[in-house]
């Protein structure tokens, strides 16, 4: 069995020379495997292609993949449009449980959510008919899916679902927070859920001027609110801190002894801790992808970093997703590059103090803190876009700058904006150290308003890395991108510092990215949304303990070497505290 798959946003055949049609065996034969359509993008026939390969590689734009499927796929669940992407199969929600969706970003995953809360009816991959909710049903007859999908088409569930872009939500809404929670108090929960999410210092705050942090917060509430039958939650933890992520997911474990939650979620240690079971989701990104039958959590995670799925027996990945432990050498004799005056900066109810502190040639300095410590203020100061209230940085230092909110709002495609960031697009440097880890290759013709947001991301870190510069600073490189992507950057991140005169800044929530990166670790403390200070910069292990004990939170490392929170109170996080090993341990080894 063949798809053949075009992407619409990168096809032109006004611009282009036709290469699909021009080189297509087939169409030599004289028949008709690929023609133009009405609306002037390319339809490849499946039933006459013989999948040769040939138009995938003479487009210029890069808008064609034709790919052969494992055979064993049934029936699909649906298909965006002819030649669209096609998803095979669906996660199923389940009484008193939470149920995890795991995958690579454009593999389905909000796909399948969109189906399953009645956003999206399902065509079963035929795109040139009406599907009635009938055919789905015999389709699912006798399945533990049935219940729940007849329910669906005679409309007889509610479901409460977050939606994974928060950003849309100032844009269709422009009250207070209390205008948007108000409305959706149905269980008379919403005082508990404001308490246990720390919204109260917003509640009377508009919706327009909330951070990305506090905005996601409020979705969360708005969704745990109501009063709904099934609750479906696209990604909680994006702009959250660690202490905010474990707040949420308890709140969602306490939900699910009562109703049935499913979610998706790249945070391994927080889906661990989170879902009873997942549904591991593969295929090839943009093109088609398959949901599996649900897996105890553990073992879902460790076959899906593994690549390979026992019970179905599918490797679907060639390499293992591995969780390198590094070890921290010391650096104190490393060359200090450049110092970071003392500095201030007050906004209306926040203010910021910095000590002054210096950075080290070739060395990553983590940094670490909570939601509206003054993380991004620090680096906005830093990189000159802020102006500091007292203290000034060193205009001669050249600082090359990744925000934590990324604009995408250009029509230029990701070739032509990467090139006005480099000279070196063309060399083998660039193909090797940049484009093949940021796996930018295949979208370098797509115009950048399309890109989805852990696409965009990518863009927006190779953007950063291009240019010559002193001190490179990146705010939350990892947030929106999948697990295969975080271990790559990472990795990126740290090869690009090395060796180079120049150092690197990286704030993230994210525990093991900044493990990997850095070699000293910034702690911001404070008040959030109050006062934040900065200290340090700490060697890596004091770092960790001093950010963790003050949540309270310790990890342990489990075999493959990935980190996983420890329940609290339980035996090893007691004794990992009076060890005050948080973090790096020689306990749970
Ligand atoms: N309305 C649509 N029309 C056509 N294609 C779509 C549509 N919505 C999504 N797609 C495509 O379907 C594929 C799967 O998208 P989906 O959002 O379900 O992926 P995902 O697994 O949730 O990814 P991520 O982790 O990045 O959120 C993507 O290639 C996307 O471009
Ligand atoms: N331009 C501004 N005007 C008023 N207040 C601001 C402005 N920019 C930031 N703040 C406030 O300053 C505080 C610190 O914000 P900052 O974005 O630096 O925090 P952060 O530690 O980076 O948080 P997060 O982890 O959520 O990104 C927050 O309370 C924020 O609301």
């Amino acid at each position: 069995m063949r798809i053949a798959v075009v992407h619409r946003d990168r096809c032109h055949p006004v611009k282009c020379g036709t290469e699909c049609i021009l080189y297509c065996p087939r169409v030599r034969t004289g028949d008709e495997t690929v023609v133009i359509g009405e609306d002037q993008k390319a339809i490849i026939s499946e039933e006459l292609c013989v999948g040769c390969g040939i138009c995938v590689k003479k487009c210029p734009f890069q808008a064609l993949d034709i790919v052969n499927l494992p055979e064993q796929l049934d029936q699909p669940i649906h298909r965006y449009g002819q030649n669209g992407f096609v998803l095979y199969g669906l996660p199923i929600p389940v009484e008193g449980k939470v149920t995890g969706i795991l995958g690579p970003n454009g593999i389905g995953k909000s796909t399948s959510v969109k189906i399953l809360s009645g956003t999206l009816v399902p065509n079963l991959g035929r795109t040139d008919e009406e599907v009635s909710w009938k055919e789905v049903l015999d389709l699912y007859q006798g399945t533990e899916l049935f219940d729940y999908l007849q329910l669906l088409s005679q409309k007889n569930v509610k479901v409460a679902v977050k939606p994974q872009y928060i950003d849309q939500i100032p844009k269709v809404f422009s009250g207070s927070v209390r205008d948007l929670l108000g409305t959706t108090d149905e269980r008379g929960k919403l005082d508990y859920y404001i308490d246990r999410l720390t919204l109260k210092a917003v509640i009377d705050r508009p919706i327009a001027t909330l951070s990305g942090g506090e905005l996601q917060r409020v979705a969360l509430a708005a969704c745990l609110s109501r009063d709904a039958d099934f609750y479906f939650l696209d990604e909680i933890t994006p702009y959250l801190d660690v202490y905010q992520r474990m707040a949420a997911a308890n709140l969602i474990r306490e939900l699910a002894q009562e109703r049935p939650v499913v979610i998706v979620e790249h945070d391994l240690a927080i889906l661990d801790m989170l879902a009873d079971t997942v549904h591991i989701a593969y295929g090839e990104p943009a093109v088609f992808g398959v949901i599996t039958h649900p897996k105890g959590v553990r073992v879902g995670i460790n076959q899906y970093l593994e690549g390979f799925l026992p019970e179905e027996n599918v490797r679907f990945r060639t390499y293992a997703v591995t969780f390198d432990t590094r070890a921290h050498a010391s650096d104190a004799d490393r060359e200090v590059l450049l110092e970071f005056p003392a500095m201030t900066k007050g906004f209306t109810q926040f203010s910021l103090t910095v000590d002054g502190g210096e950075i080290r040639s070739g060395e990553v300095l983590g940094v670490l803190g909570a939601n509206g410590i003054g993380k991004s203020t620090f680096a906005g100061l830093l990189a000159g876009v802020l102006e500091p209230d007292t203290g000034a940085m060193d205009t001669r230092v050249r600082i090359s700058y990744k925000p934590q909110y990324l604009k995408g709002d250009t029509e230029a495609t990701v070739e032509e904006v990467l090139r006005q960031t480099t000279t070196k697009f063309d060399t083998s440097y660039y193909q090797h150290e940049i484009l093949e880890p940021l796996s930018l290759a295949q979208f370098l013709q797509a115009p950048i308003n399309t890109l989805s947001g852990g696409e965009l991301q990518r863009v927006a870190i190779a953007i950063c890395l291009s240019r010559d510069a002193d001190l490179y600073i990146l705010d939350e490189p990892s947030a929106h991108l999948d697990v295969e992507q975080r271990v790559k950057i990472s990795r990126m991140i740290r090869k690009h510092a090395e060796g180079r005169d120049a150092s690197t800044l990286v704030i993230d929530h994210d525990i093991y990215v900044i493990d990997m990166i850095s070699d000293r670790i910034l702690v911001f403390e404070g008040e959030p949304g109050i006062r934040g200070k900065a200290a340090g910069p700490f060697d890596m292990a004091a770092g960790m303990n001093r950010f963790l004990e003050a949540l309270g939170i310790t990890f342990r490392r489990d075999k493959s070497g990935r980190p996983r929170i420890n329940k609290p109170g339980s035996f090893l996080d007691r004794e990992q505290i009076a060890a005050g090993e948080y973090y790096y341990t020689e306990i749970s080894k």
